[in-house]
């Protein structure tokens, strides 16, 4: 037996062990856009050090500064940087995760408490079973396996855990660029698992990512809410300057409105076209997953270029306004409309603030309004786009096969892990993505989950890249 199959064959006896692991940390609820949940995304990370170096890992706790919160000042989460193996022969693995999650609350419309995993027929349901704490603590578990089997790791790994992913990774690009010749020195590729298959069977490999800017689109007017029915009418009322702002920035059909958005979009060549080909995705699996047929796209490529190549912009939410059960005839007084862009090949995030606020001055000029509006870019993580013709990317198909039994599709996504192009760009070295998740885990939505075949064979498949890495000449070219 070999020394990745005798892994193999540890990972699926402590199948157990590690769904317990995993709730354990889905019991933590560590939502980092939550500021009465701040500690909680430090004890996650406090957690992933202590685990990491209870099996002998090096590690540097960075605490990146402060931000504002909710109108309070709160300490960001640490970033945990560490080491496992220094061996100069041994090619160095770096890998990057996030262990904070995004919001969840019951009355969103889970059918079990979101920070309760449980286990449902094959799947594991819980925030932050797939993005990202599956595959954060599958690297641990794969470590820790490696180690009480007493399986030499093929390789260095380095590692990068940040608590801020899902609030725009604030703090981190400066612990990247201050650390690119200490910590990170030496580092001979990146691999990160934060992003998912196609589909439900096919394994994928990544090599892009759109970015994301994100804005608040706010318009005040009284002092207070008001009385509908002794103001409607008579006073300039901010939430219905706020929806028809809002109804400006997008059509029905997914249209961008903002002029000169599409301007800085590069345009599709006949080459990439050919990338769309037999991909394991169709719009009856994708309706399916979404429990109703509203796909705009009559023809699959066009709905994977609209994920993945073209920008989009999204409404996800008005702050102040009333939300609550019941009927409230109020005026709110201060109203914030949330929206963001996914951004492309080759668009600028200076470029789009810029095009995005003159359009709705303009926009809110028209309307003659005595209310006050204001446009705040909250925060911008720029795309990425890397060639897949590099061993990096070979070492994780051949992997994948391994585990998989198949090839894995090339694909891009549609959300964004800005930090991937600040690795890129600073450690001057390869970045492959590597997802564990599949298509219907509901990252960001209700009812989150990761199926168990994922998790398991995604801690087999992250344990058998780093073998393939150790085998693989990284200086090679096809
Ligand atoms: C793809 C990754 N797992 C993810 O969910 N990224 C987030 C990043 C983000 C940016 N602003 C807020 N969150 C995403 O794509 O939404
Ligand atoms: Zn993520
Ligand atoms: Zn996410």
């Amino acid at each position: 037996m070999s020394t990745v199959e005798k892994y193999f064959e540890l990972v699926d006896q402590s199948q157990q062990q590690f769904i317990e692991t995993l709730r354990e940390i889905v019991g933590i609820p560590s939502v980092s856009s939550d500021a009465s949940r701040r500690s909680d995304v430090v004890r996650m990370g406090e957690w992933l050090q202590a685990r990491w170096e209870a099996i002998g890992a090096v590690c540097k706790r960075v605490d990146p500064g402060k931000q504002m919160l909710q109108g309070q000042e709160l300490d960001l989460p640490p970033v945990i940087l560490g080491q496992y193996g220094n061996d100069p022969s041994k090619k160095t693995v770096l890998v990057y995760g996030h262990y904070d999650v995004q919001p969840a609350l019951l009355e969103d419309g889970w059918e079990t408490d979101p920070f309760t995993l449980v286990e449902k027929e094959d799947k594991l349901v819980g925030r932050g079973s797939t993005d990202d704490k599956g595959p954060v603590l599958g690297w641990l578990l794969c470590v820790e396996t490696h180690k009480q089997a007493g399986i030499e790791l093929p390789v260095n790994l380095k590692f990068c855990w940040e608590g801020m992913e899902e609030s725009g990774s604030e703090g981190l690009d400066a612990v990247i660029v201050a650390e690119a010749d200490k910590w990170f020195k030496g580092t001979d590729v990146v691999c990160i698992s934060d992003n998912y298959w196609l589909g439900t069977k096919k394994p994928c490999l990544t090599h892009g990512l759109r970015g994301v800017s994100y804005f608040h689109l706010q318009v005040e007017g009284p002092g207070a809410d008001l009385h509908s029915g002794v103001f409607g009418g008579t006073v300039h009322e901010p939430m219905v300057d706020l929806v028809h702002l809002l109804a400006k920035l997008v059509d029905n059909k997914g249209r961008i409105q903002v002029p000169g958005i599409y301007d800085q979009v590069m345009p599709v060549t006949e080459e990439e076209e050919r990338t769309y080909e037999g991909l394991e995705f169709s719009h009856s699996a994708l309706s399916s997953d979404l429990k109703r047929d509203i796909v705009i796209h009559s023809d699959e490529r066009d709905t994977l270029k609209h994920r993945w190549r073209f920008p989009t912009l999204s409404i996800h939410g008005v702050e102040g306004a009333f939300y609550s059960p019941g009927d409230k005839t109020v005026i709110p007084a201060r109203v914030r409309g949330k929206f963001s862009l996914r951004t492309v090949p080759n668009m600028e995030p200076e470029k789009v603030a810029q095009l995005v606020t003159r359009y709705l001055e303009d926009e809110f000029a028209k309307l003659n309004s005595k209310n006050k509006m204001t446009v705040i870019e909250t925060h911008a993580g720029r795309w990425w786009y890397s060639s897949p013709d590099h061993p990096n990317f070979r070492a994780g198909a051949r992997a994948t096969e391994k585990v998989y039994g198949v090839k894995p599709d090339l694909t891009r996504e549609g959300g964004s892990i800005p930090v991937t192009l600040t690795f890129e760009e600073n450690l001057g070295v390869n970045v492959l993505l590597l997802p564990m998740g599949a298509a219907d885990d509901g990252a960001h939505s209700i009812n989150e989950k990761i199926d168990k075949r994922n998790f398991i064979q995604g801690i087999k498949l992250l344990g058998a890249y780093l073998h393939e890495v150790a085998e693989t000449d990284m200086t090679a070219t096809a």
